[in-house]
């Protein structure tokens, strides 16, 4: 039997005025996955986290950490860790001033906050003002914060904006390892491409509304791999496509292939000796997946 979900988002609502943030949302994460949360820009994805940890009361729905609201939750810092308000901490304190000054609260020990502070790679700047600290080091200070009571649910807001390439890996090495600990690991993110090797399903909000949820896997069924090629001699393409028994599809100036790519078909018309004057993957990939998914426009797509 698959664990029960730890966190629930039960058609869950919340409305500004005549803004619908968040509209009769419903979704599921699992323990010991990295679940991404993405949506473009005002899908309502931080007012849903915000709900979820118990800053903003739902217009209806319920948004639930195990079988619980945050507020009925008993021991709130050892069962969810978030990093919401990044930017929030206080310029003149130190890193280690800030974690010192929770870890009472979590009932944790001053070694900690120094264990965690290594752990996010800040042990050198522990000392330094968080007024000096670059928005990467933030983030990286912001997750030691939401580590510190050890919680068995992680929710990261963007944790990626403001990281360098290596910081980025390294946060995906460090999502994984709370994955593979058993953690439940929520993760938002308005880009796909920056959370794809990252996370195992996916949840995908665009106007509030849940568009779509899957495994990552199941994101990349609904992708179409589509060759195009164009040869001075189509009739031998065309013969081999049906030897190969290949999905052959005649277009203005070329044949398109589908469901079979570039590198396949050029060893093969190599290996008969075809020439090939343009051999070019049109197809459908992830990013134009989520992007047609979202309702954003594409270029050169039909949405
Ligand atoms: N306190 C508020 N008052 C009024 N409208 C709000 C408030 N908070 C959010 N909204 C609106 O709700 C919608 C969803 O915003 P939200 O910040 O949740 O989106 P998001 O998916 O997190 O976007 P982003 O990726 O830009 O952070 C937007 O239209 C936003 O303007």
């Amino acid at each position: 039997m698959a664990a029960p979900a730890a966190v629930t988002v039960d058609r869950l609502s919340k409305h500004f005025g005549q803004v619908k943030a968040v509209d009769d949302l419903s979704f599921a994460v699992r323990p010991g996955a990295v679940t991404g949360f993405l949506g473009p820009n005002g899908a309502g994805k931080t007012t849903t986290l915000r709900m979820l940890l118990g800053l903003m009361r739902p217009t209806s729905g319920r948004a639930l950490i195990g079988d619980q609201t945050y507020t009925e939750l008993r021991h709130p810092a050892q069962t969810v860790g978030a990093t919401l308000e990044a930017s929030s901490f206080h310029p003149g304190r130190s890193g280690l001033d800030h974690l010192r000054m929770y870890a009472p609260q979590v009932g944790v020990p001053d070694s900690r906050c120094d264990e965690l502070l290594e752990l996010v790679g800040l042990a050198e700047a522990k000392k330094r003002r968080v007024g000096g600290y670059s928005m990467g080091m933030r983030q990286r200070l912001a997750l030691a914060y939401a580590m510190l009571g050890d919680p068995s649910v992680v929710i990261l807001d963007e944790p990626a904006n403001g990281l360098d390439p290596q910081g980025i890996v390294w946060l995906r090495q460090l999502l994984r390892a709370f994955a593979d600990e058993g953690k439940t690991v929520l993760v938002s993110s308005h880009v796909l491409s920056e959370v794809q090797s990252t996370v195992d399903d996916v949840v995908i909000v665009a106007k509030g509304r849940l568009v779509h949820e899957s495994s990552l896997a199941g994101l990349r069924d609904l992708t179409e791999t589509t060759t195009e090629i164009v040869t001075p001699t189509p009739d031998r393409l065309r013969d081999l496509a049906q030897r190969r028994e290949w999905n052959l599809e005649e277009a203005p100036g070329a044949l398109r292939i589908h469901g079979v790519d570039e590198a396949t078909i050029g060893a093969a018309a190599f290996a008969d000796g075809i020439e090939l004057h343009r051999l070019a993957d049109v197809g459908v990939g992830l990013e134009e997946v989520f992007l047609r998914l979202t309702g954003e426009p594409t270029q050169g797509v039909g949405a």
